[in-house]
């Protein structure tokens, strides 16, 4: 029997739509798309990848007229809580924050009460307040919410903030950070059995690939009486290769780090006499 495919909707255009399809390509999955085409198959794996708004995402997941789903998390919280995400995927970070302009003299939320907020996260925005038992009045628009203070139509507005520098063109500054988001692979409350055994199949790939980009390959030269200490400052998936050079008393040290502490030791390594150090990218990390 053919295995059905796994129906992924992905964002059709806008800030998620690049890097959901690279991490598709990533995990060696190749698709047949046309940019104007609204669904497409890949050819090496049982998927087919419909290009959706991003807002309508959670009704459809919920329809089960899609398996899976990559969005942003502030649009789970602000419409899809029932839904269920199976892996974060690293991308897309941002925040949703309430801003102010920047001659608000703001001191705690309190400051909020009987003001006007423009946004497009109304429930997001709602629960906010209820939890911190302020009544303040909601403008819902759809788009360019940080103008809204500019023009007279609100004295605050939540959006999405991430450099900061569309809150820092329009006069805001960021006053309280509500949530943290970032991109997240959702999946369907219909889907069966079988479907989730496939799901596991795609979701393995993704948790390699995303491993390997947090992780870099690093070898170095040493003097064999200081690799002791080295291998003390290298945490690697196992512990480090330790390979004999053609020179006497030197050896070759493999390792794979996370490439953020990467930096925190390389003058740690240097120190205590580490040569000829090469950090290298990891393309695919299965553990
Ligand atoms: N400046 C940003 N930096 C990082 N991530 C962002 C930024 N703006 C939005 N995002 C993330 O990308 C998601 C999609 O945002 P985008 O503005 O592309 O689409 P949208 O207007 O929310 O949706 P639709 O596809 O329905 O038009 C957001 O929900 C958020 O998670
Ligand atoms: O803090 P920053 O880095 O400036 O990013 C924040 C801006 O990015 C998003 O808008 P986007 O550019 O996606 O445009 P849109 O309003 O058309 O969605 C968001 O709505 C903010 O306006
Ligand atoms: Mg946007």
């Amino acid at each position: 029997m053919e295995e059905k495919k796994i129906r992924i909707a992905i964002q059709k255009s806008g800030r998620l739509n690049e890097d959901s399809l690279r991490i598709l390509k990533d995990c060696g999955i190749s698709i047949d798309n046309g940019r104007d085409q609204l669904k497409a198959s890949a050819r090496n794996f049982p998927l087919e990848v419909m290009y959706l708004r991003n807002g309508d995402i959670p009704q459809y997941l919920r329809d089960g007229v899609v398996d899976l789903a990559i969005v942003g998390e502030n649009l789970l919280i602000e419409k899809g809580r029932d839904l269920e995400v199976i892996e974060k995927l690293g991308f897309s970070k941002c925040k949703v924050s309430l801003a102010v302009p920047k001659n608000f003299k703001f001191k705690s939320v309190k400051d909020l009460e009987g003001k006007k907020i423009a946004t497009s996260y109304p429930n997001t925005v709602n629960e906010f307040l209820q939890r911190e038992k302020i009544n303040a009045e909601l403008h819902i628009i759809n788009g360019s919410v940080e103008i809204a203070p500019n023009i007279g139509l609100a004295d605050a507005i939540v959006d999405i903030v991430s450099s900061g520098s569309t809150l820092f063109k329009n006069n805001l500054k960021e006053a309280i950070t509500i949530l943290r988001s970032e991109a997240v692979l959702v999946a369907s409350p219909t889907i069966s059995p079988e479907m989730r055994t496939s799901i596991e199949k795609l979701r393995f790939r993704i948790q390699s690939v995303l491993k390997a980009r947090d992780s870099k390959y690093v070898l170095l030269n040493a003097p064999n009486d200081k690799i002791d200490k080295i291998i003390e400052l290298l945490p690697g998936m196992r512990s480090p290769t330790v390979l004999p050079l053609a020179e006497e008393g030197w050896s070759s040290i493999h390792t794979v780090i996370n490439k953020d502490r990467f930096w925190e030791i390389i003058d740690e390594l240097k120190a205590i006499g580490a040569e000829g150090i090469l950090v290298c990218p990891i393309e695919k990390m299965v553990v």
